[in-house]
């Protein structure tokens, strides 16, 4: 069986049958892996635009019979077996048509009538990424499904298809976009006709559904296929010697909760500020060496870090107390993604930086930790296994 994945602008072939014999899960099978990055969102001024990838990942492990047994059209039907490992263990659905990866892949395959899984598949995700901390948990999971659907029914899906099924699902493409492509890009999302606008409007729930577990392939109406070109993206240069210093409060905050407490309409005053920012932004994180002056201001927001403020003690206080001036090797300083995570832009005294926000929580009895990232250039991938 002929397998051709899409790999960035490689486009890669290979002999299903030439994979690894070494899974415990199917010793005689096909295995390959699905990696995805952590991305943070918005880097200040950039709200529902910028996104950068970063080196945590999520990684699935597929594996699959080589001579899958014969569907059976009856219940139960063909479940992949998932194992999760890492960040969410305690809390990710195992069942397939519960998990968002899962669920993203089956919304793929069913667009591309494939009706349903192949059977005896086995799924190990191994995830770096918290769950709701502002560090792309869920976009990495839908581009993970993206990818495996794609995978799985063989559909050779270029990229920027994959980024239409995606935005169906998470509706800004920030996250997914960085996700998918890697790198600091931006992204807007087309405006479609009117009949497009409706196809790429509908509830999630039609895109996703509850797919009742003895429904065999019962499953009601197709899910509605994405509109083509729904998001379009550029990459921005990213300086070499900028590290990202993730610091992570111990507590979830929810995307969905987050954008509640935003406002539905905003002052010129303050549009005006986050554009001036997000212009001088996508050039002066480009250059080298980069001008802390420069970026610690561009990285200023005033569309969403002041509202989120209420769900997040201590937020104000760490953006205006850790700056280049008190902490040399800062370029600036901000919320990632929804939070609760702060994203911290240095070029070095990385560990002091985020000791000095760490501080600031503590007084506010939020305790954290942190990590210290690169961008990652590739984006998604898959692999052969090693
Ligand atoms: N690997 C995964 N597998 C399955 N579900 C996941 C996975 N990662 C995240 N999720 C789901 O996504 C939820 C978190 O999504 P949410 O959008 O609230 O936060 P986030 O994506 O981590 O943050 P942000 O969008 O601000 O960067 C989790 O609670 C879980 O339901
Ligand atoms: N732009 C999004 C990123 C989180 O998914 C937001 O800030 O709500």
């Amino acid at each position: 069986m002929l397998g051709v994945f899409l790999v960035g602008r490689r486009r890669i072939s290979f002999q299903l049958s030439g994979f690894l014999e070494d899974t415990k899960l199917h010793p005689e099978g096909v295995r390959f892996t699905i990696r995805v990055p952590a991305t943070s969102a918005n880097i200040g001024p950039g709200f529902d635009v910028m996104g950068v990838s970063l080196t945590l990942y999520l990684t699935l492990t597929v594996s699959l019979p080589r001579d899958p047994p014969p569907r059976m059209f009856t219940t139960p039907d063909p479940q992949p077996k998932i194992i999760h490992t890492g960040e969410g263990a305690d809390e990710v659905p195992l069942d397939a048509y519960k998990n968002l990866t899962t669920r993203v892949a089956l919304y793929v395959l069913r667009c591309n009538g494939i009706p349903s899984f192949p059977s005896g598949i086995e799924l190990h995700c191994h995830n770096q990424i918290p769950f709701g901390r502002g560090l792309g948990s869920s976009g990495a999971a839908v581009i993970a499904g993206v990818l495996l659907g794609n995978a799985l029914g063989q559909l050779n899906l270029p990229k920027d298809r994959m980024l239409d099924f995606a935005l169906m699902v998470e509706r800004h493409p920030d996250n997914v976009t960085a996700a998918l492509m890697g790198g600091f890009v931006g992204s807007y999302l087309r405006e479609l006709d009117a009949v497009a606008t409706s196809a790429a409007s509908v509830p999630l729930a039609e895109v996703l559904p509850e797919y009742p577990a003895d429904a065999g392939e019962e499953w009601g109406v197709d899910p509605p296929n994405p509109p083509y070109g729904i998001g379009h993206y550029v990459r921005f240069g990213w300086a070499k010697e900028i590290r990202a210093v993730a610091i992570v409060p111990d507590f979830e905050v929810s995307t969905a909760m987050a954008r509640s407490v935003l406002p539905t309409e905003y002052s010129r005053k303050d549009v005006v500020f986050n554009l001036q920012r997000l212009a001088v932004l996508t050039t002066a994180l480009s250059r080298s060496p980069p001008d802390p002056e420069l970026i610690y201001e561009a990285m200023k927001d005033r569309v969403h870090q002041p509202y989120r403020k209420e769900l997040i003690p201590g937020l104000p206080q760490v953006l205006a107390s850790v700056t280049p001036a008190t902490h040399p090797g800062l370029l600036g300083i901000c919320l990632s993604g929804a939070g609760p995570t702060i994203l911290a832009l240095a070029v070095n005294n990385f560990d002091a930086i985020a000791q000095a926000a760490a501080e600031v929580f503590k007084q506010f009895g939020i305790t954290v930790h942190h990590f210290v990232l690169d961008v990652d250039t590739q984006g998604s991938i898959v692999e052969e296994q090693d």
